[in-house]
């Protein structure tokens, strides 16, 4: 991912807002991506994120979607997402659109399954189902679903970030990620509807353990060979993975109504298997896993009383 502005800003570098005059301490570099750059900035000693765009037109898209969002989330007690929007000026006199919203505080979901364990990940990723739930009973398609666009915070709990790809349900999703896109493994169109996010869903729980077979298969397959099968049958060579094929071959052909009912299926699945998904460990390393599965443990149950 490269952006097309080169430049950042230390530590210590007030943002005023043109408008608004909003005013915003930089504290570091979230992030960056085709759209633009992040910071995590403070204002009257609350922290944010505020993501300045190169594009003015891309990021007004987002902040559009992101208004929308909040539109109708307006009754919801639910803090809101998007705090300010407004331009910056530069010393050279160029200007720039930012906006500023929630600071997600979390490490990506990679990081965060490579530091708890996997017994983490039916948890996890049930939560993600139910912000996914959420989204599309708002009428929105995520679209460029993928593990660098999901952050988790204390207790399993996840937060959605990059609204660049989120797309009104009917129209066609034009941000994605090849690998996680369910045109290019012509498993269907991409116009934005639950399947497409869920076909997503499927290949992230993929990339999470098997990035590297990923990789390997989308550079030995021709484009007319690129089906679900493929995928599956990766899936079905790990320990983590196997015990989901049932649910992962629904996911990607389609089969669930909508992501409530792909979420309630998953839920089963955990009641199942207790929520284990990782392969048998030795008894002497379980001991040390006792406080980790305590917190686990009151984290499903709490998930599973309160709903998504
Ligand atoms: N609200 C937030 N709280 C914390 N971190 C964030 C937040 N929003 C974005 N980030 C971080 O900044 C990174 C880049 O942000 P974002 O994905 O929105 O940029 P982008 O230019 O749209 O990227 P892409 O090229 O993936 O579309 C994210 O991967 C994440 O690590």
């Amino acid at each position: 991912m490269t952006t097309s502005f080169e430049w950042s800003l230390p530590r210590g570098t007030v943002i005023k807002g043109k408008w608004k005059q909003g005013i915003y301490k930089v504290e570091r570099l979230l992030g960056e991506g085709a759209n633009g750059k992040v910071f995590l900035v403070e204002n009257r000693q609350n922290w944010y994120a505020l993501k300045i765009g190169a594009d003015a037109v891309d990021l007004q898209s987002e902040v559009n979607v992101l208004k929308s969002i909040a539109e109708q989330k307006r009754t919801s007690k639910e803090e809101s997402y998007l705090i300010d929007v407004d331009d910056l000026r530069m010393a050279d006199g160029r200007e720039y659109p930012f906006y500023v919203m929630r600071y997600v505080r979390g490490v990506t979901l990679f990081d965060y399954l490579a530091r708890q364990g996997s017994e983490w990940f039916p948890v996890t990723l049930y939560s993600l189902l139910g912000k996914l739930a959420q989204l599309h009973e708002a009428g929105w398609a995520f679209g460029d679903l993928k593990v660098e666009n999901v952050l988790v915070g204390d207790y399993g709990r996840v937060e959605l970030v990059d609204y660049g790809g989120v797309t009104a349900f009917g129209k066609g999703v034009r941000q994605f990620t090849e690998i996680y896109d369910r045109g290019y493994w012509n498993a269907g169109t991409r116009s934005a509807d639950a399947g497409y996010d869920l076909f997503s869903f499927a290949v992230l729980c993929l990339q999470l353990y098997e990035s590297k077979r990923m990789a390997q298969l989308t550079a030995a397959l021709l484009p007319q060979n690129r089906v679900p099968e493929e995928l599956l049958r990766i899936a079905y060579a790990n320990p983590v993975l196997k015990p989901l094929c049932g649910w992962l071959r629904k996911a990607m052909g389609g089969e669930f109504k909508n992501a409530r009912e792909a979420a309630a299926a998953w839920q089963q699945w955990m009641h199942r298997t207790g929520g284990r998904s990782s392969p048998p460990v030795p008894r002497w390393i379980k001991g040390l896993f006792v406080a980790s599965a305590t917190v686990l443990a009151t984290t499903i149950y709490w998930l599973l009383r309160t709903g998504l």
